[in-house]
């Protein structure tokens, strides 16, 4: 379908962990009419994962020229913007709005025992009664207890805390705002009451001040493009800009995810994070997933992994092979578990690879590193459906497509590892840039004061190609669980990690 000549246009951007993307959307039928990517750069080691908030920035304002160039649509055409971001990343910044030090992202495990101890502190159902979550080191408010055990000159000189997508918008529009969903991902966020938790701040040291407003959903305009974004951006001074959420609530939003009818696609993305999440009205609470909120204050219980197609890309470029060079592992068994392990809770785990024989192959090696990330990933995804009430084993339930997002979704050997070792049919949207595309039926939302996901759902962007089921391949399976069940006793206390 052509595009009307100076049509509105809504523009969405997708600040993750690898690169920011901006996609200019047509708002009346949701095509992505040009789309930008800048990289961004993650640094650290032995679990330190950081970025520079300024260049996430720069990377927006580069994403933003580059989709409008690619797109040919005139600056005045556009009617709104909103950001998604990477969720829980920490990012202190002082009385005039600079960061004082590079943001903690969400994969950074050097919280672990701050949240070990918060957890232990009050124990599991109070924090899951509370927050939805039991805190993991990715959690924003264990990278905070960090920063005050390790770095108390900084925490005393934080003034404002924000979350990644916090930190542009306010860049874009001088108003400090979050988002129901990507506060969630806080733990410092009542996902019962829908606001600041003011007990969970008090055990933080944590003062409420320091925190932006909650707007009542991500599609609210929290403000307007001030001059100096504009000018940075080549957009209109005064353009509304939405509250925005984080990347896989803006996914959620994209793919017209509204709380009915969840259990029936839950989605499974295949990013540096691996995530699985299904909206939800019940707010369901189980210690092996994170009870989020969705954009709109109804719920996105969901369960992240680590390490996903990062991790493989990396045991791929090890192995010198292609990524789609590979074959099932048979007898190998890889976990790739290189940034220590969020789900199942193991940060000071490390990559593991065993059962290799003479005949072993480099490929089947690479494809038990797909297989160990897969199965990590749809081991989240039974206990996300477990936590929802249902039985991932029943039939009526195992047969459920699952619908595959994010990067890795656009490789042949993720997606057919995928179908072999949960023996489901997988849906692939036509969309790929989901998480830019939920981001901008929010900016529509802004522009129009729609429904988001009604919006989203008028785009279609959810439908697509359909696979039939591969037989599971249940050997693989139980192959994995035996050596991840012998191997996380080894993984419970730093000494015993070896991580190097
Ligand atoms: N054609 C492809 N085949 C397999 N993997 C891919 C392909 N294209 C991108 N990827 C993977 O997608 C990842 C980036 O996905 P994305 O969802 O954008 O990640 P993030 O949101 O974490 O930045 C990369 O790590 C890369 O391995
Ligand atoms: O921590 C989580 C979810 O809780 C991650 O999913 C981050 O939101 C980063 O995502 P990607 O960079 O993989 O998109």
């Amino acid at each position: 379908m052509a595009t009307a000549p100076h049509a509105p246009v809504v523009i969405g951007v997708d600040s993750s962990t690898q690169s920011t993307k901006a996609a200019v959307v047509d708002l009346e039928s949701g095509r992505i009419l040009g789309l930008g990517r800048a990289p961004h750069t993650v640094t650290g080691s032995d679990g330190a994962r950081e970025s520079d908030p300024e260049q996430w920035w720069r990377a927006l304002g580069d994403a933003v020229t580059t989709a409008l160039g690619a797109a040919a649509v005139r600056s005045d055409q556009v009617t709104a913007l909103a950001v998604a971001g990477q969720q829980h990343g920490l990012v202190a910044l002082d009385a005039h709005g600079r960061p004082l030090r590079p943001a903690v992202l969400w994969n950074d495990t050097r919280s672990a025992p701050q949240a070990a101890h918060l957890a232990d502190t009050r124990g599991q159902d109070w924090w899951l009664a509370r927050t939805g979550s039991v805190p993991v080191a990715s959690i924003t408010a264990t990278t905070w207890q960090w920063l005050r055990e390790n770095e108390p000159h900084l925490a005393a000189a934080t003034a404002a805390v924000r979350l990644p997508h916090d930190y542009l918008t306010e860049r874009l529009t001088g108003v400090a705002a979050t988002d129901p969903g990507d506060a969630s991902g806080t733990g410092w966020y009542s996902t019962a009451d829908g606001a600041y938790d003011a007990e969970i701040l008090q055990l933080l040291g944590l003062d409420e001040k320091l925190l932006p407003e909650v707007a009542p959903t991500g599609a609210t305009r929290v403000g307007t493009l001030t001059p100096r974004a504009a000018a940075a951006l080549g957009l209109p001074e005064g353009l509304p800009v939405a509250a925005g959420t984080g990347d896989n609530m803006a996914a959620a939003v994209g793919l017209g995810l509204g709380g009915e009818g969840l259990l029936d696609h839950p989605v499974v993305s295949l990013g540096t994070s691996g995530t699985v999440f299904a909206a939800t009205r019940a707010r369901p609470v189980s210690p092996g997933i994170n009870g989020f909120a969705a954009t709109d204050g109804t719920h996105l219980p969901l369960g992240c992994t680590l390490n996903c197609t990062l991790a493989v890309d990396r045991v791929a470029d090890l192995l010198r092979l292609d990524r789609e060079d590979a074959a099932p592992g048979e007898g190998a068994v890889l976990l790739p578990y290189l940034d220590g392990e969020r789900t199942p809770d193991l940060p000071h785990a490390s990559g593991l690879l065993t059962g290799l024989r003479h005949a072993t192959t480099p490929q089947q090696i690479l494809g038990a590193a797909y297989e160990g990330a897969a199965f990590t990933v749809l081991r989240a995804l039974n206990e996300l459906l477990a936590a929802c009430g249902a039985d991932p084993h029943a039939p009526d339930v195992a047969s459920r497509p699952l619908r595959l997002i994010g990067g890795g979704a656009q490789g042949r050997t993720w997606v057919n590892t995928v179908r072999r070792l949960s023996g489901r049919p997988v849906v692939l949207p036509a969309a790929t840039e989901l998480v830019a595309l939920g981001a901008a039926a929010l900016a529509a939302g802004a522009a129009t004061a729609a429904d988001p996901i009604a919006v989203a759902v008028g785009w279609g962007a959810d439908k697509g190609t359909e696979l039939p089921p591969l037989t599971r391949d249940s050997a693989a399976w139980d192959r994995i669980e035996g050596v991840l069940g012998q191997a996380a006793r080894t993984w419970t206390a730093p000494s015993a990690a070896g991580r190097q």
